[in-house]
């Protein structure tokens, strides 16, 4: 569904090229829930950036569907790192944004909208702007919305690492539960090991400048339970091989 050739991203910082990505090729099959897991700095918020068509690579290609990327497109939906909610709608006009944009009517759109802050643990702050919420709840509040505008493919870039681990673990499961049977695809980029055996249905360890380390499919059953899974000798020797194509990345 999303194939990356080639993939090579340099920075031009004053007189020096930084190197974000070099020759990276992924393929993403339809339907499948793949984690990146990688160490801070390795190249993947700048993977996203190119999946999603917000920065052109500086060499190689990103296809969906077999067409080029050359910029963001409705059916892809991008969680970035930063916050792009709206400062002048509050959290549920602001999840409407993209229902707004598809012409659901107004009735509908506000349902929908009320019934995504609640899944995202904000019900009672669906009056509050952005600048009344803490960073965590902008995170939770920008999900919401990209959910709302149900993209085929899902890119997550770290969604959950500013929540306290209750709920993470509640957002995580909601996820879970969402995309399950929706068809939907999703790429989930986290450093977290638990998180991305916990979610995934295969995991890619990227390790300097986006070099494919480990890509293995996860046949952990589901659904996955994140206290039983601890003491499961199959997640065991999993994150044992996590951890040391991580400890490789050094
Ligand atoms: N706009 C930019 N200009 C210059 N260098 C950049 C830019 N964006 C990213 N980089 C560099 O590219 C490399 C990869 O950055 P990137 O943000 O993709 O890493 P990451 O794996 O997402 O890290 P983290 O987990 O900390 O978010 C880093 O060395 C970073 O300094």
């Amino acid at each position: 569904m999303l194939e990356v050739t080639r993939l090579t991203k340099q920075f031009v910082k004053g007189d020096m090229g930084i190197l974000a990505l070099r020759d990276l090729s992924l393929g993403i099959e339809e339907g499948c829930f793949v984690t990146v897991l990688g160490r801070s700095g390795c190249g993947k918020s700048t993977l996203l950036n190119m999946m999603s068509g917000l920065m052109p690579p500086t060499s190689g290609a990103v296809t969906y569907r077999d067409a080029p990327v050359t910029g963001p497109r409705t059916e892809v939906g991008y969680l970035t790192q930063s916050d792009t909610l709206m400062p002048w709608r509050d959290v549920v006009r602001n999840v409407e944004m993209p229902m707004e944009i598809k012409g659901v009517d107004a009735k509908e759109r506000r349902e929908r909208a009320t019934d995504l802050v609640e899944r995202v643990g904000l019900t009672g702050f669906e009056r509050h702007y952005p600048r009344e919420l803490s960073g965590g709840m902008r995170r939770r509040a920008s999900l919401a919305r990209m959910l709302a505008g149900d993209p085929e493919v899902l890119l997550l870039d770290e969604p959950f690492g500013a929540l306290d681990a209750q709920l993470r673990f509640v957002l995580q499961a909601e996820l879970l539960r969402l995309w399950q049977g929706s068809g939907q695809t999703v790429v989930f980029v986290t450093h977290d090991i638990e998180e991305a055996l916990l979610l995934g249905d295969r995991i890619v360890v990227l390790g300097r400048i986006g070099k494919v380390l480990l890509d293995k499919e996860i046949d952990l059953p589901r659904p996955r339970d994140a206290d039983e899974l601890r003491v499961d000798p199959h997640f065991v020797s999993l994150h044992k091989e996590m951890t040391a194509a991580l400890r490789e990345a050094q």
